[in-house]
């Protein structure tokens, strides 16, 4: 049985009710934790998000992360901060975070990732994998690079971008801990729940 398991990323725009599809994905199989990622929300909107879904997550043992403000996260009881290359200050953010969760974006740079294991993140994310409608990117990672870290370091790592239940098998077997999902699931043709199944069914018979 291999040692990785599902990191659900929101969708970019979340509907009315979003919270009950959120409570079917967390229901229909095993997710290690959701990231609250609205590219577009203002402040306040972010913080209504956060309240209505943290306690889904929380209260079925799934960590609940903030994308790109550490302070924000802390200030509002979520268990971490997801940060990329330009979404602050990384030691000051591994601060203000004590012992809550930081991860953060290193796209295919061993170099980038380095400096994140040495100033104290707790994942490191590695992508985009395959091509993907979620976000423009600009690097791809690849499979070697899973295999590397996996080789040389101890720190927990995260494969993202277009990742499906149809392509995860080579990731999962060149020692990603987490595969990073937003369309795996939540465009999954027969909804959410069967998203989470499909991508726990492939990582297993990876
Ligand atoms: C798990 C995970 N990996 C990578 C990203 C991308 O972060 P970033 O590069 O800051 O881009 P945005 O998501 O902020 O558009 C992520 N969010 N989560
Ligand atoms: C946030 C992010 N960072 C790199 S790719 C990506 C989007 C992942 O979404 P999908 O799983 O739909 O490709
Ligand atoms: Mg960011």
């Amino acid at each position: 049985m291999p040692d990785c398991r599902l990191y659900l990323i929101t969708p970019p725009r979340l509907t009315d009710g979003f919270e009950t599809l959120l409570a079917q994905a967390l229901d229909a199989g095993d997710v290690a934790c959701v990231q609250l990622r609205l590219k577009d929300a203002g402040r306040d909107e972010v913080a209504r998000a956060v309240e209505k879904l943290m306690p889904v997550t929380q209260s079925r043992g799934v960590a609940f992360l903030l994308n790109d403000d550490a302070e924000t996260a802390k200030r509002l009881g979520c268990d971490g901060a997801h940060l990329g290359q330009t979404d602050g200050d990384h030691e000051a953010a591994r601060k203000a975070l004590d012992s809550h969760i930081l991860g953060i974006t290193c796209h295919s740079s061993r170099h980038m990732a380095m400096t994140a294991g040495e100033l104290g993140a707790d994942y490191v994310a590695f992508g985009a994998f395959f091509p993907t409608e979620t976000k423009q990117t600009e690097h791809v990672a690849t499979v070697e690079l899973l295999e590397w870290w996996r080789e040389m370091m101890e720190i927990p790592c995260v494969a993202i971008g277009g990742i499906t239940a149809a392509n995860c098998a080579p990731l999962v077997r060149a020692g990603a801990d987490f595969l990073a999902v937003v369309g795996a699931v939540w465009n999954h043709q027969d909804g959410p729940g069967a998203g989470v199944k499909a991508m726990n069914a492939a990582i297993a018979g990876a």
